[in-house]
């Protein structure tokens, strides 16, 4: 008798590219998006006796998604898309228990041009993407859970950024300072309460990415830095205690190293407040994450 059994699966399609054009007369707007859905239900027999017959085509989601798109009016606000495409799932096949749905959405910023914004001409500035993970469940009722965030939003400061009164021991080499580049790549992601699935409409998720984006950049810039732990933990507070739709936030935030370059061996002065040339380190990094929650959590 083999003690071998299929302890979970899930299976969809990964890498959905997805652009929509949303016409007004000659005003367009354009929304870019990769979506990612897996499945999970009962398809223990696709993977233990060969047997397909419950087997959604991972090309059938495909092309749902893009049927979803054509008809949703909701593409821009990723979330509600993505709740769209999993409820659809759920609603669709009676042997899906959960469906998961990722979606990144790139930024396409609308040109100006000759000091007016162009109507139908965008660029690319900047990598950073606006993410959603929902997750659409059938208990007794459905439930929704939905996690949202930004990544790679690449930030520096030159100044109003110190790291001193560390743990300094037989290995430490690296100097205090009271003055150096600060510089990471924010990857922020934080979970909605969401007490009732009917509530979803109301949550104002594009004003919420906005604000906590906004947050972090204000804070990253006019924090006096003890350190990236003391900057992110308040940047984490004050999303917080702005939006009570929000039940945690976490953080991820690589420490991009800028040395001063020792120009000292060339009799030039590189060093305290003369320090004007860098060289940036590519690795390794910091890495310094956190994630910052309520104390009466009501998940
Ligand atoms: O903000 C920082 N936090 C650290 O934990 C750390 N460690 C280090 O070498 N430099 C820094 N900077």
């Amino acid at each position: 008798m083999s003690d071998v059994f299929l302890k979970e699966q899930s299976y969809g399609k990964d890498g959905v590219r997805l652009v929509k054009v949303i016409r007004t007369d000659n005003w367009h707007e354009i929304v870019e998006l990769t979506v990612r859905v897996l499945l999970e239900g009962n398809f223990n027999a696709a993977y233990t006796k060969a047997d397909n017959s419950l087997v959604v085509a991972t090309d059938t989601m495909k092309n749902t998604i893009y049927i979803l798109a054509k008809q949703s009016s909701n593409v821009q606000r990723i979330e509600a898309f993505a709740v769209e495409i999993g409820q659809h799932f759920i609603s669709t096949y009676s042997h899906v228990s959960k469906a998961h749905i990722w979606i990144s959405k790139y930024k396409w910023t609308r040109m100006l041009v000759n000091g007016k914004l162009h109507d139908h001409s965008f660029l690319r500035d900047g990598e950073e993407t606006r993410n959603t993970k929902v997750i659409v469940s059938r208990k007794k009722d459905v439930v929704v859970e939905i996690e949202s965030g930004l990544k790679d939003l690449l930030v520096l400061k030159t100044t109003g950024s110190a790291f001193y009164g560390f743990l300094r021991d037989k290995y430490t080499t690296l100097p205090e300072t009271d003055d150096r580049i600060l510089s990471t790549s924010i990857d922020a992601t934080w979970n909605y309460y969401i007490p009732n699935i009917s509530l979803i409409s109301q949550i104002p998720f594009d004003d919420i990415f906005g604000s906590i984006r906004q947050i972090i950049l204000d804070t990253f810039s006019t924090d006096n830095s003890a350190s990236v732990q003391a900057t992110l933990y308040l940047m984490a507070k004050l999303a917080l205690e702005k939006f009570q739709q929000i039940s945690s936030i976490h953080f991820e935030l690589p420490n991009k190293h800028y040395f001063a370059y020792d120009l000292n061996r060339f009799g030039l002065k590189n060093t305290g407040k003369d320090t004007d040339i860098y060289y940036p380190i590519s690795d390794p990094s910091g890495l310094i994450t956190a994630t910052v929650a309520r104390t009466k959590s009501k998940l």
